[in-house]
């Protein structure tokens, strides 16, 4: 029977957020250390036993991420209009993810967000 392996790699970034119209006190500017985990999808092995390198996959992420490291959410483009929680930022690396990743064997399967220990979302595609 074919088998799928789950590679996941973990990174972290800081930023500081608030959210539009949200009735408390987190519509005042305030920060996270983010965490954020990939999970990436192979059905096939290279001659190394590797799905994917886990370099390959955090040089990705980290690009990616440098996008949101020390900035304010809020004002980084794509959440001019839609605010950065959990869930739009886990949407946004999965497309920025899957774009750079995704390969006949390799699919970003599931990004998860976490904005403290504990308080997190998770984005996928079916
Ligand atoms: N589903 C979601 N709910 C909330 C989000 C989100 O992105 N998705 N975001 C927030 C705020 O960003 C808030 O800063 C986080 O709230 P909370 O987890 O309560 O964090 P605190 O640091 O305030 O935690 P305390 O334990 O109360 O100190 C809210 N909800
Ligand atoms: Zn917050």
């Amino acid at each position: 029977m074919p088998g799928i392996y789950d590679i996941c790699v973990q990174d972290h970034f800081a930023a500081a957020h608030s959210l539009r119209g949200y009735d408390g006190n987190c519509s005042n500017l305030h920060g996270h250390n983010w965490v954020i985990e990939a999970h990436i999808r192979c059905t096939k092995l290279n001659q190394l036993g590797m799905g994917i390198d886990f370099r390959d996959v955090k040089g990705v992420v980290k690009d990616v991420l440098s996008k949101l490291d020390h900035t304010n959410l809020n004002e980084v483009a794509e959440f001019g209009s839609i605010n950065p929680t959990a869930e739009n930022l886990a949407k946004f690396l999965y497309s920025e993810l899957s774009r750079r990743l995704n390969t006949e064997f390799i699919k970003v399967q599931k990004i998860m967000v976490f904005e403290s220990p504990g308080c997190g979302s998770s984005y996928q595609e079916i």
